[in-house]
């Protein structure tokens, strides 16, 4: 079912201190950050040959992720993000599963314009997982 990874999300508590390090530090190509607010985070991506990384800054006041940098005041890495050949059949055969399927359990449209869901961390070894429609 999952198919190819599609990104690694870091947490950072400095997005531009963050693109500095990714840009100027290790090289990457770094997109401009995207605000998301659907989703409440600002992202940037870094492409690299065979994945992305997708910086995450909080955006607004119920960001998902503002708890995380709580408990992680460094930053951190956030979740993991697979690519799946149809979101709503995967989503379907993993409640069946048991797994819990976070938010209302209908899809969003991501950062990449495709449907995105999350699954709970607690269910898949302590990470969150992020599916996103090939
Ligand atoms: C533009 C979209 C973009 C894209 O790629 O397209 C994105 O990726 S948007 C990313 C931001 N959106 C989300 O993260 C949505 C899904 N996330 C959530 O619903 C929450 O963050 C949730 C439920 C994963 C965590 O909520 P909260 O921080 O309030 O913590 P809880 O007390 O509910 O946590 C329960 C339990 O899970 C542990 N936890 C929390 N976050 C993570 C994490 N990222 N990785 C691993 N574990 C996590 C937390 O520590 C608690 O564990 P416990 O042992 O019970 O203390
Ligand atoms: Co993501």
């Amino acid at each position: 079912m999952i198919g190819r990874l599609n990104h690694v999300a870091i947490a950072v508590p400095d997005l531009d201190a963050a693109v500095a390090q990714y840009r100027d530090m290790l090289g990457g190509k770094v997109s401009e950050p995207q605000a998301q607010p659907d989703h409440g985070v600002t992202v940037v991506f870094v492409e690299l040959p065979n994945t992305k990384i997708e910086l995450l800054h909080p955006l607004g006041e119920n960001s998902p992720i503002a708890a995380f940098l709580e408990r992680n005041a460094s930053g951190g890495i956030h979740h993991i993000c697979y690519e799946v050949d149809d979101i709503y059949a995967a989503r379907d055969k993993l409640k069946a599963g048991g797994a819990r399927v976070l938010g209302d359990g209908e899809p969003k449209i991501g950062a990449h314009d495709k449907p995105v869901l999350f699954l709970h961390p607690k269910d898949f070894c302590g990470s969150l997982v992020e599916l996103e429609q090939a």
